[in-house]
This record gives structure tokens, C-alpha cells and sequence, in this order.
């Protein structure tokens, strides 16, 4: 068990400080006190975000997580990346990255910012990934690689900053499925997703050293909640085994 170098540094401000806030009031860059959009109900909640590289895992932990009562998960929504009203803009950034990555990754900021804002009942919601992996992680690497135009990442910054800036998105808990990009690779061709096929192994290698970035070596982006890192390049027997003695630790998140 390993708690992310980012503990202490986000450690007074994660999800329940803001909470404890008077309101939900943030002070904007001309010092003027304005509100942030908050959802019912989210002074209760506890958010747990499962983070990791493509075919880490996530899914496997989400689903073992799923017999807990109490829970409620919240996969990524991939059917609607594969298929937004008869079109596949998962399939088409793999095929051209540099004209599709915009599009694709508009609609992923969009269908997570749902996912977040999501009516849950239970008292913790567990999530796949957040939308901020989903621009630190998968807009900075598209960016990064030359395959995104700057003016398409300058228009999703815009939007990202603006969301994050007005919108109450607390995480109380990010658990990383930290793994090698060999694993995921071996992972990702035996669940044989078609539009994943031409995925190599040096787009793995990038993921990887962007979530080490983020999330153990703190040097890129902000960590939104403290982090906890959980191995994940063994077998199934052994990751259940590791989920079951993390689980009190990430079912009470929201009291660290
Ligand atoms: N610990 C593990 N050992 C071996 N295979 C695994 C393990 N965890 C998951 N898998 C398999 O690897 C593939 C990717 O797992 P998945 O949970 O879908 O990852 P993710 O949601 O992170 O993309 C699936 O075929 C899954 O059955
Ligand atoms: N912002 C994102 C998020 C995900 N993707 C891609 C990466 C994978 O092909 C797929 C998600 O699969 P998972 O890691 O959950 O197995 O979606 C992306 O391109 N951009």
C-alpha cells in the first residue's frame, strides 16, 4: 500500500475541505465572489475515481467493487465514444488522430462531466477515470505528440478551465492501477477491442509516464484528491486480494 508524495500537498484541500466551505463560493482572478454550480446531495457523497493506463484494470476493480452494496459505479462511457448517433469517434481518432482527437476527446469532457454530476443514491461513487485524466492524461498526450493542433488544445482548455472553474467536481479518493505499459499491452490484445487494434506498445509507454507525472511524481497537473496506488501487474487472485484490504480505506474516503 502506497499513498501518492501528493498526500500532504493536496491534503488541506481535497473534496471534504471544500465541502466544510460556508458556501460554495470561489473567488475568481478580479477577486470577485462568484458561485459554483453545486448538485443536491453532494455535501454527502464520497468519490472514488479509478485511474490507470488503457486495460490496467479499471473495469475488473469496478466490478468487484459492484457486489458491495452501498456503492454505486459508474463505468467510462465508452458505448457513447463507439457510437454517438451512428458514428464511432473512438474508431476514428485511432484511425487519424490529428483530425478526429478534437472531436473525440469533446465529447469524452462532455460525457464525464455527466458522469460526475450523475444522481446517485448510494453513498459512495465509484468512478472510472474523471475528467481530469481525461485532459491531463489523453488531451496533454495527443498534444504533447504533435498529433493535436494547438488551436484544438487551446478551445478544450478553454472549456475544461471553465467547467473546473464553475463547477463543484469533488473527488475524495483517486486509486491508480499502477502497472507496467508491457501488461497493458498483453491485457489490451486479449480483450480484442476492434477500434483498439492499432494501439502500440509506445502509446502505452506514453500513457504510463503521464500518470506517473500526474499522480506519483506530482510535476504536471494539479491532483484534485490524495492518491492511492495500488500494484496492479498481478493476476486476478491476487489484485481481489489487495482490493479486499484496501476496501475500508477507499469506502470511507471521504474521511482522510
Ligand atoms: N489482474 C489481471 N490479470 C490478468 N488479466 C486481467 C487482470 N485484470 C483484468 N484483466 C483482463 O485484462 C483486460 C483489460 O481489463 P479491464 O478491466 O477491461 O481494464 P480497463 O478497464 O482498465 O481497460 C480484460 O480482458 C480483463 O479480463
Ligand atoms: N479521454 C480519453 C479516455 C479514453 N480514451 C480511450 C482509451 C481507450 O481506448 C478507451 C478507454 O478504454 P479503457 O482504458 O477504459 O479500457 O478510450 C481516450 O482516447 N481518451
Amino acid at each position: 500500500q502506497t499513498l501518492c508524495g501528493s498526500w500532504r500537498r493536496w491534503r488541506k484541500s481535497p473534496a471534504r475541505n471544500q465541502r466544510r466551505a460556508l458556501s460554495n463560493n470561489i473567488i475568481n482572478n478580479n477577486n470577485i465572489i462568484t458561485e459554483k454550480l453545486v448538485r443536491n446531495g453532494d455535501n454527502k457523497k464520497t468519490v472514488v475515481c479509478i485511474e490507470g493506463n488503457i486495460a490496467s484494470g479499471k473495469t475488473t476493480c469496478l466490478e468487484y467493487f459492484s457486489k458491495t452494496s452501498n456503492i454505486e459505479i459508474l463505468t467510462e462511457p465508452i458505448s457513447k465514444w463507439r457510437n454517438v448517433r451512428g458514428h464511432n469517434p473512438l474508431g476514428l481518432m485511432y484511425q487519424d488522430p490529428r483530425r478526429w482527437g478534437i472531436t473525440l476527446q469533446t465529447y469524452v469532457q462532455l460525457t464525464m462531466l455527466e458522469r460526475h454530476l450523475a444522481a446517485t443514491s448510494a453513498p459512495v461513487m465509484m468512478m472510472e477515470r474523471s475528467i481530469f485524466s481525461a485532459k491531463y492524461i489523453f488531451v496533454e498526450n495527443l498534444f504533447q505528440s504533435g498529433k493535436m493542433p494547438e488551436v484544438d488544445y487551446a478551445v478544450l482548455s478553454e472549456w475544461f478551465d471553465w467547467i473546473t472553474t464553475n463547477i463543484f467536481l469533488p473527488v475524495d479518493l483517486i486509486v491508480y492501477l499502477q502497472t507496467s505499459p508491457q501488461t497493458c499491452h498483453e491485457r489490451l490484445k486479449q480483450r480484442c477491442r476492434e477500434e483498439e487494434k492499432v494501439i502500440p506498445l509506445e502509446y502505452l509507454e506514453s500513457i504510463h509516464q503521464l500518470h506517473e507525472d500526474w499522480l506519483i511524481r506530482c510535476t504536471s497537473s494539479p491532483v484534485p484528491a490524495p492518491v492511492l496506488v495500488i500494484p496492479a501487474d498481478h493476476d486476478l487472485q491476487k489484485m481481489l486480494h489487495q482490493y479486499e484490504e484496501h476496501r475500508d480505506k477507499i469506502l470511507t474516503a471521504s474521511n482522510l
